[in-house]
């Protein structure tokens, strides 16, 4: 149970860590770690800080369950967050401010990902405070990197010696704000494909004629299911003081695409196209890819997590968030990324879930907020979910993929 007195601090201290600029490209994460391992020692978790990359700590804490055999559970969020325009905003992005009227709390990383992080704090401290007792090891990650491809996250973290010990069996990760009542659970993800491509030709007079770059833009259909090619740059021409240079024909030109590719895509259909039509060398053209995530995982097949009767933990899941009073949309593909491909590409099921219903979507824009009302609720839904993933059901009547967990 809950009071009016811990939802306050339990605020204030979503606030303080909204407050620590981890923004990249220069993500504050000493200070990011500083605090949130005092914040571990209140829940009572133990904390290891590892650093596989100088400067890159990754926070990893330990609730020990009664049978450390058994498949543990990993909570994951990131701690950097994206950059800002702090001008474009009502508050600025790092001050928390709270809309006494609204209820909102304004921060860069409100929805992506800090409340997520702290929600699961949140809510252990609470489940232990009602005297919960794990079965099996809940492992929470605090790690860096994910908003620039976690490569120096999670990435390596997964092939760690640190990370194989954890004998991991489901990871919970981000996943988005839900506009409706129902929460969104995202079970793949779009593959990110960031990619570069340059164009040379010789330079002389702007009167020469030369083909444009033939690019596509994508159909609508769900979010998550189609591919999207959406320009981020266009690098071409001679500047000077006054203005482009309109009759000199410029000798380099570079377009920068950010490609994403659903996980059960023809991806050697769109490679040829890239070769054959977008940029064939024959006329000088080359390109470079600055991302390239995998769309199948490590056994060759779509990096997907069942979510139906195959999956043991799918069913616990949904119904520990059914429990809470949450109610679910139907799972989805993740229109972005996340670290939780990572885990997916090794084989281990992952589920994107940040649970904020009522919440216009946005992460990565402007005046990113999340209502307190909205993360109080999100706390209770943890509260259920942990302690149903934690619990090992090995009664009679379940199946055998259940008694496996
Ligand atoms: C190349 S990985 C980039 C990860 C980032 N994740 C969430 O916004 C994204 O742009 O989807
Ligand atoms: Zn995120
Ligand atoms: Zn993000």
């Amino acid at each position: 149970a809950t009071s009016p007195s811990s939802d306050a601090d339990a605020i204030s201290r979503f606030q303080e860590y909204l407050r620590i600029d981890t923004a990249q490209p220069a993500p504050k994460y000493a200070a990011a770690v500083d605090f949130l391992r005092a914040q571990a020692a209140a829940a009572g978790l133990e904390a290891q800080t590892i650093e596989l990359f100088a400067g890159k700590p990754l926070l990893l804490l330990k609730w020990p369950g009664r049978q450390p055999s058994l498949p543990s559970i990993l909570l994951n969020s990131h701690t950097d967050v994206v950059p800002s325009e702090p001008h474009k905003w009502e508050h600025p992005p790092f001050s928390a401010a709270l809309d006494e009227a609204s209820g909102r709390i304004y921060a860069r990383g409100s929805q992506d990902m800090k409340c997520v992080g702290m929600q699961y704090l949140e809510a252990i401290r609470r489940v232990r405070a009602a005297g919960f007792i794990p079965d099996r090891n809940i492992y929470i990650t605090f790690v860096p990197d994910e908003e620039i491809g976690g490569h120096e996250g999670v990435e390596a973290f997964v092939e760690s010696k640190e990370y194989k010990d954890l004998n991991v069996g489901l990871v919970l990760d981000e996943g988005l704000a839900s506009p409706g009542e129902e929460y969104r659970v995202f079970y793949a993800e779009r593959s990110p494909w960031w990619l570069t491509i340059k164009a040379k030709g010789a330079p002389g007079h702007g009167a020469k004629l030369y083909d444009d770059v033939d690019l596509v833009k994508s159909g609508e259909k769900a979010e998550g299911d189609v591919v999207s090619v959406n320009f981020a740059y266009l690098k071409a021409g001679t500047q000077t003081p006054t203005g482009f240079v309109m009759n000199l024909q410029p000798s380099e030109a570079e377009v920068g695409l950010d490609i994403r590719m659903p996980p059960n895509v023809h991806v050697e259909a769109l490679k040829r196209r890239l070769v054959e039509e977008w940029a064939p060398s024959s006329r000088n053209m080359s390109f470079e890819f600055k991302q390239k995530g995998c769309v199948l995982d490590n056994f060759g097949k779509p990096a997907i997590t069942p979510v139906d009767s195959s999956n043991p933990w799918w069913s616990v899941f949904e119904e520990a968030v059914k429990r809470a009073g949450g109610k679910l949309g139907k799972p989805e593909v993740f229109p972005a990324s996340t670290d939780a491909r990572y885990f997916r590409k090794i084989g281990i099921p992952a589920l994107g879930f940040s649970p904020m219903a009522n919440t216009p979507i946005l992460l990565h824009d402007h005046n990113e907020f999340l209502s307190k009302d909205e993360y109080i609720k999100g706390i209770g839904i943890y509260e259920s979910v942990i302690k149903a993933l934690a619990t090992h059901k090995d009664d009679a009547r379940d199946d055998e993929s259940r008694a496996e967990l």
